[in-house]
């Protein structure tokens, strides 16, 4: 039965002959107004279920960046696929210091849940993007339900691999832009766990694509990844290691490098069309 409709519509906008929503709703994992932007193609505002594929901004990123500049918008419509674009944190959790870095607390949820005070209450992206958001539009959205593709890029690219390889049977496809491959091996990781896991390293085994794979965690599908070479975090990205990891896993991965391209939305606009078109020969 279908609860009550939790989603504030905040804008909403005609776009590609369908539809940008941004909205608000109370989230249960964050404890706070969570702000979601959702785009519908023409079939779905006609009726019809689609499949939707969620997409993870980086840090300091926020529910619009991936819908405003990465162009995916277009090749969803011309695809009939819907866009999930959550928030990259909690806001107005209210901890002391999570607005002094661009790369911890506010902007910088990283996709996983905070096990230590006082990150804890609210710091629970891991849960919000793997159950509650895709139940909540699932249900209140005329989109297909557990029929999904997940995406991102850098933070938000290593979110994705890690919902997708973590609960391969929830989310058919898959792919990242200059995803962290391995956070537990660099700064970012590491002032996550010193803060949001207590210093408690182990936690990463849930959220590291590479420390996923080789557990043994393996998607049935390709991972499709894009990188660009004078990416200015290459070094703290490290294609290498996840190129690594997945041969040894046995995982499928498409992982292309590309010349003179930096870590920018430029960069993702450049090559958002090939992703769209993996995931609708996944999802359609
Ligand atoms: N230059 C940024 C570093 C963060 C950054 O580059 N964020 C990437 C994702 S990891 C991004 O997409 N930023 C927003 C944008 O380009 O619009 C800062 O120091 O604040």
């Amino acid at each position: 039965m279908m609860g009550r409709n939790p989603f504030t519509l905040i804008e909403r906008h005609p776009c590609c002959g369908g539809e940008v929503h941004f909205l608000s709703h109370q989230s249960q994992e964050l404890g706070l107004p969570a702000r979601v932007s959702i785009f519908l193609p023409a079939k779905a505002l006609a009726g019809d279920r689609v499949p939707a594929i969620h997409v993870l901004a980086g840090l300091t990123c926020t529910q619009e960046t991936f819908l405003i500049k990465s162009n995916a918008i277009r090749h969803a419509a011309d695809h009939g696929l819907a866009l999930v674009a959550p928030d990259t944190s909690p806001r107005g959790a209210d901890v002391a210091g999570e607005d002094d870095a661009y790369d911890l607390g506010t902007g910088a949820g990283y996709y996983v849940d905070a096990t230590t005070d006082p990150w804890a209450a609210h710091y629970r992206m891991g849960s919000y993007v793997r159950r509650e958001l895709p139940a909540l539009v699932e249900e209140h959205f005329p989109i297909m339900a557990g029929r999904r593709g997940i995406m991102g890029h850098s933070m938000g690219g290593m979110g994705a691999l890690a919902v997708a390889l973590g609960d391969a049977g929830a989310w058919q496809t898959v792919s990242a832009f200059a995803p962290i491959s391995s956070p537990s091996q660099v700064d970012w990781g590491h002032k996550v766990t010193d803060a949001y896991f207590g210093g408690h390293e182990a936690e990463w085994a849930q959220y590291d694509p590479c420390l996923l794979l080789e557990a043994g965690m393996t998607h049935p599908g390709t991972l499709l990844v894009d990188q660009g070479l004078d990416d200015e975090f290459l070094s703290r990205l490290q294609p290498e290691r996840l190129e690594q990891a997945a041969k040894a896993a046995g995982q499928s991965l498409t992982l292309r490098r590309h010349e003179g391209y930096d870590h920018s939305y430029w960069f993702v606009q450049s090559f958002i069309q090939d992703h769209l078109k993996h995931h609708a020969e996944g999802l359609l």
